[in-house]
């Protein structure tokens, strides 16, 4: 299970959505593409520019508050089955009527569970733990999310606090953030190493095959239109490698510099998983992606 906060802007109110759900896993995923015979987001017969618009006239309709959308009657078998097999995904029912030329996929959404005392919507919640509260009121209170200002007021903190105020410039949380001019550096340079080195290549061929790589549109742009995001997926599926850097490219794609933060429970798994990801991209540990091994969170029981 992977869980995503984004965190600006920070309200008090967690909301929990139906996760976008890659819960097949490697084997039974092509049993199924077999089975049903629909059109996949890789099939050919869909092009991508297509695949594109109904993902975004999906997304759209889904934070609508409209409770049907129509495709145009124009869509091929292979486009029918494509949206079919996206509403799937992101937790909404299609239905196609007609014949021939006539022939319409609609997509609804599933009905919201009303409280009936209330009238309110019967939003699934979660809450944190007593102790998991605490360390995250550590963590944030110490980076807040938006700790450019904050942070640089702890750098500079006045005489007899040096040591401190070295920790901090050293502190990989609180380096600036990337301006644009940069951040199209670091895209055009992955390019490039992606390109010249044959083994950079084979990773992100590897990397196109995880499971979790057909969702990759599907999670950034709910990321985008909600505060928490929880994503369920087989172990192996690419949860943890994959999804910070779906959300880096995709920031870094419009320009915008953004912190990631990971969180595992032992330091092993953080130094391990903070090594993959700089080697996916071909990069050292402390390039893009770096760790942080905290005395305090890890001296808790996780
Ligand atoms: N250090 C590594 N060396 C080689 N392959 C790795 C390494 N770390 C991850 N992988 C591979 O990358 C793929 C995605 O792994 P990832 O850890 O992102 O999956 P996950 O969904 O987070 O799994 P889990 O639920 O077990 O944490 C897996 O196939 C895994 O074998």
């Amino acid at each position: 299970m992977c869980i995503i906060f984004r965190l600006e802007p920070i309200t008090k109110k967690l909301k929990e959505m139906a996760p976008p759900n890659p819960t097949v896993a490697p084997s039974s995923f092509k049993k199924k593409k077999q089975k049903k015979g629909a059109a996949t987001e890789q099939n050919p017969s869909v092009a991508e520019a297509t695949r594109i618009r109904i993902s975004r006239i999906l997304q759209e309709f889904r934070t609508s508050d409209n409770e049907v959308y129509t495709f145009e009657e124009n869509l091929t078998n292979f486009e029918r089955a494509a949206v079919h097999m996206l509403c799937k995904k992101m937790g909404m029912r299609s239905k196609s009527s007609g014949r021939g030329d006539q022939r319409r996929i609609s997509v609804y959404k599933f009905k919201k569970n009303v409280d009936t005392r209330t009238g309110k919507e019967d939003l699934t919640s979660f809450t944190f733990s007593n102790e998991a509260k605490e360390v995250l009121q550590d963590l944030f209170t110490r980076y807040p999310p938006n700790d450019c200002d904050v942070g640089e007021e702890m750098m500079g903190e006045p005489s007899g606090k040096t040591d401190k105020a070295q920790k901090k410039k050293d502190d990989t949380f609180c380096k600036p953030l990337l301006n644009r001019a940069e951040i199209a550096k670091k895209v055009e340079s992955l390019a490039t190493r992606v390109e010249k080195a044959p083994n950079l290549r084979q990773i992100t061929e590897v990397r196109s095959r995880l499971p979790i790589a057909s969702f990759r549109d599907v999670i950034t742009s709910t990321i985008e239109s909600h505060q928490v995001v929880l994503i369920s997926g087989e172990t192996g599926c690419g949860k943890t490698t994959q999804v910070p850097q779906y959300l880096l490219d995709y920031m870094w794609g419009k320009g915008e510099a953004c912190k990631i933060v990971c969180t595992q429970p032992r330091r092993i798994s953080a130094t391990s998983v903070a090594e993959r990801i700089s080697s996916e991209r071909g990069e050292n540990v402390g390039d893009s992606v770096g760790y942080k091994r905290s005395r305090a969170f890890f001296q808790r029981k996780s």
